[in-house]
Order: C-alpha cells, then sequence, then structure tokens
C-alpha cells in the first residue's frame, strides 16, 4: 500500500466577494462508471475530459489488473480497450468506495484469484452485503468476515447471477455495484432492497442511466428493486461533466463572501443532481443560474440556516455544515446516518471540529443540529477526508486562523484544490 502525504494547511481568509470561474475536472462518479462499462463492453470506449485524481487513477489500476487495456496517455482523453477478464494479484482501493464496491462483481467475471484491501480506514467502510451478494449468485469470495476488507474473489470468467436480497441501506454503491456488472452475468442480475432506505438516489439514477447508455436493459419502475437483463454492453464515447461536489465549496465561497463563482462546461442535461443543490443553495441564500456560460451561483454575504434531509445529497455534508456554522440561523441536517461509513464517521468528526472552533453543535444519529456561534481559528483535523478539508476551507474564509491537519487528502477527488482555492482567494485566475 503506497504511504500517503499528509500537507497541513492554512486556509486563506477572503479579504472579500470572491469573484471566480473555476474550471473543475470530470465527475468521480461518471468516470468511474464509464471506466467499469467500458471494460466489460464489447468494443472501445473513449472518456473525455475525465477526472485526473486519485480515486480514478485506483479505478484504472484495478481495471489493468484485471486484464483491461486502459491508456491515459491523453489527460483529457483516455481510450479503454476491454480485454478477455483474468485476475491477478492484488487490487488496491485505497480509500474509494466506487472502487471497493465496483470491482469485486468485476473480478468475479475475471478467471483466476484477486486480493483487494485499502487504507486503513477502507478497512472500515461498509461491504458486507456485496460479499453475501456475490457468494449468493456463485462468486466465491474469501474473508470479508466482518463484512469489511480484505476480501479475495476467486473468479471463475463466469457469473450466474439472479436475484438477490440486500439491506443497502449503508451504501448505494451496494446496489450500483452488482448493477453495473451484472449485464454480463449469465442471468443479469435483480438486486432487491430490504432496510432502512437506500441513501443517495441520485446515484442509483446515474448507474441506470450510464447502463442504458451503454445499450443495457434495466428496469427501475419498482421501488427499491432493480432488474439488468443480461446481455451485451456497447463501447462509446463518454463525455464526462464536471464534479457537482467539488464544486460546492467553491459555491459555498460565493455565499460566505457575497461574491460569484461561475463554473463553466455544465451541460443543460446532467446526471447529476444539479436541481436539488440548486434548491439548497437558494435556500441557504444564493442565486443559482445555468446559462450558456455555465453554472453561476452568488451570494450576499448572508448565509440562512435550514432544515434538510440529505439523504440524497450525502457527501455534500461537510461542506453543508461548513456553510450552516456561518449562517445566521440554527440548521438541522439529518437522514445522514450512513455518512458515519464513508471516508471517516463524518458526523463525529464534523460535530468535534465545529465544535472546537466555537460553534455549537449537536450530534444526532443521523445528522448535526448546528447553532452559529461566533467563531475562532484552530486546527481542524480532516482524519483524512477530502470533504473535511473543503468545509475547513469554507470556514477558513471567514475566521482567520483557520489550520488543516492535512490538505493532501483532497488528491482523492480534487488535487487541484489548493491551488484553486489560493486563486480563487487571491484573484489569480
Ligand atoms: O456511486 C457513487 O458514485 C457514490 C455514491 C454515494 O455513496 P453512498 O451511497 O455510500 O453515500 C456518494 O456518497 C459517493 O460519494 C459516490
Ligand atoms: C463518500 C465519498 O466517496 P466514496 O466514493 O469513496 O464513497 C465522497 O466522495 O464524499
Amino acid at each position: 500500500m503506497a504511504k500517503l502525504s499528509v500537507i497541513p494547511w492554512r486556509a486563506p481568509v477572503a479579504a472579500g466577494p470572491v469573484h471566480a470561474t473555476v474550471q473543475l475536472p470530470g465527475s468521480k462518479s461518471v468516470t468511474n462508471r464509464a471506466l467499469v462499462l467500458a471494460a466489460l463492453a464489447t468494443g472501445p470506449s473513449t472518456l473525455s475530459s475525465p477526472l485526473l485524481a486519485r480515486d480514478s487513477a485506483l479505478m484504472v489500476a484495478g481495471l489493468r489488473a484485471l486484464g483491461t487495456h486502459v491508456s491515459t496517455a491523453a489527460d483529457d482523453r483516455w481510450v479503454v480497450r476491454p480485454g478477455r477478464l483474468h485476475a491477478a494479484g492484488h487490487i488496491d482501493v485505497g480509500l474509494a468506495g466506487t472502487v471497493m464496491r465496483f470491482l469485486p462483481p468485476v473480478a468475479g467475471l475475471a478467471a483466476g484469484r484477486v486480493a483487494f484491501d485499502g487504507d486503513a480506514l477502507a478497512r472500515r467502510r461498509p461491504l458486507g452485503p456485496l460479499v453475501e451478494a456475490l457468494r449468493a449468485i456463485g462468486v466465491r469470495v474469501e474473508g470479508g468476515p466482518d463484512g469489511v476488507l480484505p476480501l479475495t474473489v476467486h473468479g471463475t470468467g463466469e457469473v450466474h447471477g439472479g436475484e438477490v436480497v440486500i439491506d443497502a441501506s449503508a451504501s448505494s454503491q451496494l446496489v450500483s455495484g452488482l448493477l453495473l456488472a451484472g449485464a454480463r452475468f449469465a442471468r443479469g442480475i435483480t438486486v432487491r432492497h430490504v432496510g432502512p432506505p437506500v441513501p443517495a438516489a441520485p446515484h442509483l439514477r446515474m448507474t441506470v442511466q450510464m447502463l442504458r447508455s451503454a445499450g443495457a436493459g434495466v428496469d427501475d419502475a419498482t421501488p427499491d428493486v432493480w432488474s439488468v437483463a443480461p446481455g451485451r454492453l456497447s463501447g462509446r464515447g463518454w463525455q464526462i461533466e464536471p464534479d457537482l461536489s467539488s464544486a460546492l465549496p467553491f459555491f459555498a465561497a460565493a455565499l460566505v463572501t457575497g461574491g460569484e463563482v461561475v463554473l463553466p462546461g455544465w451541460p443543460r442535461s446532467s446526471m447529476q443532481p444539479v436541481e436539488q443543490v440548486r434548491e439548497l443553495l437558494r435556500r441557504m441564500g444564493a442565486d443559482v443560474r445555468l446559462g450558456t456560460g455555465g453554472l453561476t451561483v452568488r451570494g450576499t454575504g448572508r448565509v440562512h440556516g435550514l432544515d434538510a434531509d440529505l439523504a440524497g445529497l450525502s457527501e455534500l455534508a461537510p461542506v453543508l455544515a461548513a456553510l450552516a456554522a456561518l449562517a445566521d440561523s440554527p440548521s438541522t441536517l439529518h437522514g445522514i446516518g450512513h455518512i458515519r461509513g464513508h471516508e471517516t464517521d463524518r458526523l463525529t468528526v464534523l460535530a468535534r471540529a465545529l465544535g472546537r472552533l466555537g460553534t455549537g453543535v449537536t450530534e444526532l444519529a443521523d445528522g448535526l443540529r448546528i447553532t452559529p456561534r461566533p467563531m475562532r481559528g484552530g486546527v481542524v483535523d480532516t482524519d483524512r477526508d477530502h470533504r473535511m478539508a473543503h468545509a475547513a476551507a469554507v470556514i477558513g474564509l471567514a475566521v482567520p486562523g483557520v489550520e488543516l491537519s492535512d490538505v493532501a487528502c483532497t488528491s482523492k477527488t480534487l488535487p487541484e484544490f489548493p491551488a484553486l482555492w489560493s486563486a480563487m482567494t487571491t484573484g489569480n485566475r
């Protein structure tokens, strides 16, 4: 496992309203789905404007280990040539939920043995329902006794498939992983969820939409049941749209400072939950417009608190919590108990960090109640979580003396974060 560097960082304070156009890299979720679908297709595919970050690099390395040829020679256009799937050795999932949940089903389709492991923190992320589902459809999986990494998949080159019943309340990725590989299973796959609600519905819609774009027959008409028919997936060109979750801290900067941030290259029809994000930002006091120039967010410098169920938008919770701490009224963010199983226990780590900086915070079983109070500087322990780093940077715009224990963790999805953030705050764009 590669040793990851730690880089402490002092968050810049905004001297005035920020005015920035921010060119963001491709969506992690779209890039990693496109890579998996391309590897399982019958012909070559291209990815235009893919994400260049740790999570996508790990997905590329994992697919190569399974026999796929991926050329990343040109940063803005990757070429994927599917090969006969065969497994050899080890796949490092890092801390990437998409890699740890999307690749074990693909490994079942590869002849041979492959061991999966990742960062120490990845060993705490839920995987058990996926392991049980794979076993139920005939894949031999060793390990994962407590429902976590490490584990070994013994693929035979084919997977029987069929119907599985799982509790996917811990992560939507448990369902997405099975569906993405499902068209290649002899009987396809039907996933039936039983349990508390599955989070991140927009990510499940993205999975279904991208499978259909690759030619798969998908039935998602019944709530909590998804079926993918057995069949061939086509190679195709994937245009990767900018990452909405990486955009959020920049949009938050417009709100906090009363400035304007433009994200160019935003498609009219997006696979990410733009409408829901627009609505949340509007409730917090922003003006959000989608036009030919891109997605533009304007703020007044006043942020309003809100009561919001974030189950569908859970990866946005850290930055929204930071905004809530700077708001003019209290907030309750709920529906996000499962983010305790994200890169870190985000509810506990957020409560601890915001509390240390002076905010009134109550940790709920499924969220946070935040009562804004005057804040002071201090060190925020990011606990290796990229979105904790984003959240601390947002607070640092308004509160002098905020230091991040580590900013290198942003390389998971946005290695350019420190440079883009500094350029935004100094007006060097
Ligand atoms: O499928 C995906 O690309 C993702 C699904 C969500 O996971 P959970 O359902 O585990 O929250 C989201 O939080 C994650 O950042 C990306
Ligand atoms: C939860 C996240 O990531 P992952 O894809 O590793 O689950 C995230 O990016 O906020």
